[in-house]
């Protein structure tokens, strides 16, 4: 079942056409990732789905409701629902990691100080930081340590939609790895939705489970990994991202791992 549908986007800068007219659809409960080289518009397209850039025209839709298209209280209603980490975490850096863990569930929950404070513990817990971090400034913080308070920060409302923007820019290769395990095990145990942006062929070989590839303004493959590395062993012309000495790689060690 669909929980996001993208039907006929199209969006443009000036006369800079970015989007020609593209149609997805996101399922519950999968791991879904938008792939594209850099400037095919995948930040764009998540601005759009995010209700903070509008396409010239298509609709957005999430739980059947055009979000681009309807009363503002009911897409408020809806845009809570959604967890959002962005490409560069952005931590406010005068907070401790509690309270940046802590911050939308001040703003937008009902829950006393005590509460929120037990609750940032445990989303802290379930992204794999120890309680001695909870004091810390960001400063204080490795890359991958900021990049999970981020995530614990965008899972602070138990949204049903999590969407992570290059979620593992920045990282070495190891804790790339470490925090795409992170990324599909949260989804097993909270089953949720993600919809991850990225450009990072590593980290989507183990984790997503279905993606569109954006190329020229147009999505040129949506389906699994396993279905496009049929298409390549048909001789299907692949996408430029996978083209070159860097999709080979991707491409053997996908083999070696998922077709024993
Ligand atoms: N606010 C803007 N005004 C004008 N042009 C823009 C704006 N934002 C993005 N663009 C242009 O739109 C195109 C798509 O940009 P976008 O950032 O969506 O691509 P991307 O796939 O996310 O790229 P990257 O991986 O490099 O971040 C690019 O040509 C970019 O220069």
């Amino acid at each position: 079942m669909s929980i996001i549908r993208v039907e006929e986007l199209y969006t443009q800068y000036g006369q800079n056409i970015i989007h020609n007219g593209i149609s997805f659809s996101v399922k519950r409960g999968e791991i879904f990732g938008i792939l594209g080289g850099s400037g095919s518009g995948k930040s764009t397209l998540l601005k759009n789905m995010l209700f903070l850039e509008k396409p010239k025209s298509g609709t957005i839709t999430f739980f059947d409701e055009n979000i681009w298209d309807i009363a503002e209280s009911k897409r408020d209603r809806i845009l809570n629902r959604c967890g959002v980490m962005f490409q560069f975490g952005a931590l406010f850096s005068s907070m401790n990691v509690l309270d940046n863990v802590g911050f939308l569930l001040t703003q937008k929950s009902h829950y006393d100080n005590a509460t929120i404070e037990r609750l940032s513990r445990m989303w802290l817990d379930l992204v794999g930081l120890d309680s001695k971090v909870a004091d810390k400034y960001p400063y204080e913080l490795s890359g991958g340590m900021k990049k999970r308070v981020a995530l614990a920060r965008a899972l602070a409302l138990s949204p049903d939609i999590l969407f992570l923007d290059e979620p593992t820019s920045g990282l070495d290769l190891q804790s790339a790895e470490r925090f795409d395990r992170l990324i599909v095990k949260l989804k097993e145990i909270l089953n949720i939705t993600i919809v991850m942006v990225t450009h990072d062929l590593d980290s989507i070989k183990d984790s997503v489970d279905r993606l569109i590839l954006l190329e020229d303004k147009k999505i040129v493959f949506e389906g699994s990994l396993n279905e496009l590395y049929a298409q390549k062993k048909q001789g299907f012309n692949q996408a430029k991202i996978f083209s070159g000495k860097r999709g080979e790689r991707f491409w053997q060690d996908f083999d070696m791992e998922h077709t024993q």
